[in-house]
């Protein structure tokens, strides 16, 4: 028997932390790109301080504005972590704020993103941790449960298992597998050395060929006129 929606699992199956490291500094649309576009979390959900995100995923399902699995969460995760909580979105309260993260920060977490709202806002930008999140509420949370600890979660749309690395910029949060992470890494740090490499390009301003974009519209018919449109 298992008491499914409140329950704690205890352990998770972290990648080593050298993987993790590797997506250091990598921009999350360059990684993106190379996961076909997909795995990245809704655009709901913003950083509240300037901090990038890098770590591994304890996962939280949270009951709508209820915060008591997080605090069971706070006690249990690993410096390196990265709490991710399912709050399904709701913003009408905040499920956490200045106390908790602070909490969090000094626990070593390496970040929170919270499918829902925080409070405190404004001390966040003080942190010395990254804080993602759906919104801002003054009002607080009850601290009833249930929920339920490293479960797969839904976070911004995307799946989020125990364990699968988080990274986080100012463009937003992408989720990857560990199975996938060493291909997806390599195939990013060449993305980012080709993107690199066309943005010192045009710096220079060495010709490009955008020879591709007329035959584009050409494809779709793109009517050229000359006049003004009346
Ligand atoms: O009161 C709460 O549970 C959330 C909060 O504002 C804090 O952690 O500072
Ligand atoms: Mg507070």
């Amino acid at each position: 028997m298992s008491n499914v929606g409140c329950r704690v699992f205890m352990k998770i199956n972290r990648p080593s932390k050298e993987l993790v490291e590797g997506f250091r500094g990598i921009p999350v649309a360059n990684i993106a790109d190379e996961m076909n576009r997909f795995s990245c979390v809704d655009a709901r959900i913003k950083p509240y301080n300037n901090r990038p995100l890098l770590g591994t995923a304890f996962t939280v399902k949270a009951r709508v504005a209820d915060n008591l699995l997080l605090h069971k969460a706070l006690e249990l995760a690993q410096p390196g972590d990265v709490i991710i909580v399912d709050a399904q979105g709701d913003t009408a309260n905040a499920i956490t704020g200045e106390i908790m993260m602070t909490q969090a920060a000094v626990n070593g977490l390496a970040g929170v993103v919270i499918d829902g709202a925080i409070r405190d806002a404004a001390q966040m930008q003080e942190l010395d941790m990254p804080v993602y999140a759906a919104g801002v509420q003054p009002k607080g949370p009850y601290k009833d449960g249930p929920g339920e600890i490293n479960v797969p979660v839904s976070c911004g749309g995307v799946v989020v298992n125990p364990g699968d690395i988080v990274v986080g910029d100012a463009d937003g949060i992408v989720i990857i597998s560990p199975k996938d992470a060493p291909e997806t890494l390599k195939k990013a740090i060449a993305k980012l050395a080709k993107e690199q490499a066309i943005i010192q390009g045009i710096k220079d301003r060495v010709p490009r060929d955008k020879s591709w974009v007329d035959k584009a519209l050409t494809k779709v018919g793109c009517e050229y006129i000359d006049d003004v449109y009346k």
